[in-house]
């Protein structure tokens, strides 16, 4: 089967993985009902079509911190792709690049920052990190991180840490052997590697390793440490992304982590627009969870976001088909983004505004 949409690629990876890898890929935290309201709520922003508009020529190109990008899009960080595919963050490398996507690299990634830029060396790719304990680790990794080419960080503040993630619980998921950080030194990772029936070994892992002290006075260490452009990953609120832009960082990525850090938060689809007003309109803006269709990252440049991260669906086309199959996922969400282009009538990324939609329908 040719997968035509990305539930089709999820099925396929589904069929392939094993239940507790897929259990760790798609759960999310408590009740997993911010993790299902994010999808949700991208398609409660209908589309306002316009006619007799000449879509002869649809464009969804764009730049973001002076790279150029097919569409608006990247591949949101994600810990251990080697638990989708052999070839692991080298195959999600080569498969970003070849769509003309972002790749944000995890700091749990299972491949070395050097190996994922030798994979794929014109590509566009930024370094995720989590706030350790241990700071030396951090500026290490930000040192490397500028040697091979990467061109901003992104530091996620959602997760002092890790989500209360059921199926991992009753899972008692631990990372299998053979899986580990590979830009980490095994002492900072091993943790992750066992867990106790009812207890998952990510979430204990975290526990030892992630600073919870860490306040906005803290970001100047990092800042201090770093001439590349600084983006905090997992702003929800207005109070937060102006306390952001007041601690000198560049851009914001609007996220609830998949759902996968406190059940309950509002979805990414409707935190987007209050950060957007926040913060200064040149400050790029970026979103992630739950989009699923190339309409829902045309209904987020409406909203405002310079371009919108996608997670598991990149997991999923990864499981099933490596390089490939991540990168059938990202074609696919351009190909539905310029048909939405076209017969929306708009044909161009910056003909995206908020007239574009009509939220909050009350007819779904
Ligand atoms: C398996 C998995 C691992 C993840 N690992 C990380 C991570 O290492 N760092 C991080 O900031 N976010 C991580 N995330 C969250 C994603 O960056 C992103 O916020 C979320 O997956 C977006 O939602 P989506 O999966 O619905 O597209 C992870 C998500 C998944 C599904
Ligand atoms: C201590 C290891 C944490 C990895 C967490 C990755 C993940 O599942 C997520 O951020 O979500």
């Amino acid at each position: 089967m040719v997968p035509l949409t990305l539930a089709e690629h999820g099925a396929l990876a589904q069929a392939r993985l094993p239940a507790v890898i897929w259990d760790f890929f798609e759960g999310a935290a408590g009740s997993e009902w911010t993790a299902r309201a994010n999808a949700d709520a991208w398609r409660r922003h209908l589309l306002r079509p316009r006619v007799l508009v000449d879509v002869s020529a649809p464009d969804c190109g764009t730049e973001l911190f002076g790279a150029r990008l097919a569409a608006p899009y990247g591949v949101a960080p994600m810990a251990y792709h080697g638990l989708a595919h052999p070839d692991a963050e080298c195959a999600t490398a080569r498969a970003a690049a070849a769509a003309g996507a972002l790749l944000v690299v995890s700091i749990f990634a299972g491949r070395t920052l050097e190996e994922i830029a030798a994979a794929a060396p014109g590509g566009t790719r930024w370094l995720q990190l989590y706030w350790l304990r241990d700071r030396e680790a951090l500026a290490a990794l930000v040192a490397r991180a500028e040697a091979a080419d990467y061109r901003a960080l992104v530091l996620t503040v959602d997760a002092p840490k890790v989500g209360r993630r059921l199926r991992d619980l009753r899972n008692a998921f631990a990372l299998p052997p053979g899986m580990t950080a590979a830009n980490l030194a095994a002492r900072l990772t091993s943790g992750a590697a066992h867990a106790e029936p009812g207890r998952s070994g990510i979430e204990e892992h975290s526990r030892q390793q992630f600073d919870p002290a860490v306040t906005w006075a803290d970001l100047a260490w990092l800042r201090r440490r770093t001439t590349l452009p600084l983006l905090l990953k997992g702003v929800l609120t207005a109070e937060d992304a102006k306390l952001a832009v007041d601690h000198g960082a560049d851009g914001l990525v609007v996220s609830n982590h998949g759902g996968r850090q406190l059940d309950g938060t509002p979805p990414a689809a409707d935190a987007l627009a209050e950060v957007v007003d926040a913060v200064p309109a040149d400050l790029p803006v970026l979103v992630d969870g739950g989009l699923r269709h190339g309409a829902d990252l045309a209904r987020a440049v409406a909203l405002g976001a310079r371009a919108a991260l996608v997670g598991r669906p990149v997991l999923w086309g990864l499981a099933h088909g490596g390089a490939d199959g991540a990168r059938a996922v990202l074609d696919l969400l351009r190909e539905e983004l310029l048909d939405t282009l076209v017969l929306a009538g708009r044909p161009a990324l910056a003909d995206l505004d908020r007239g574009a939609l009509a939220s909050r329908s009350p007819y779904i």
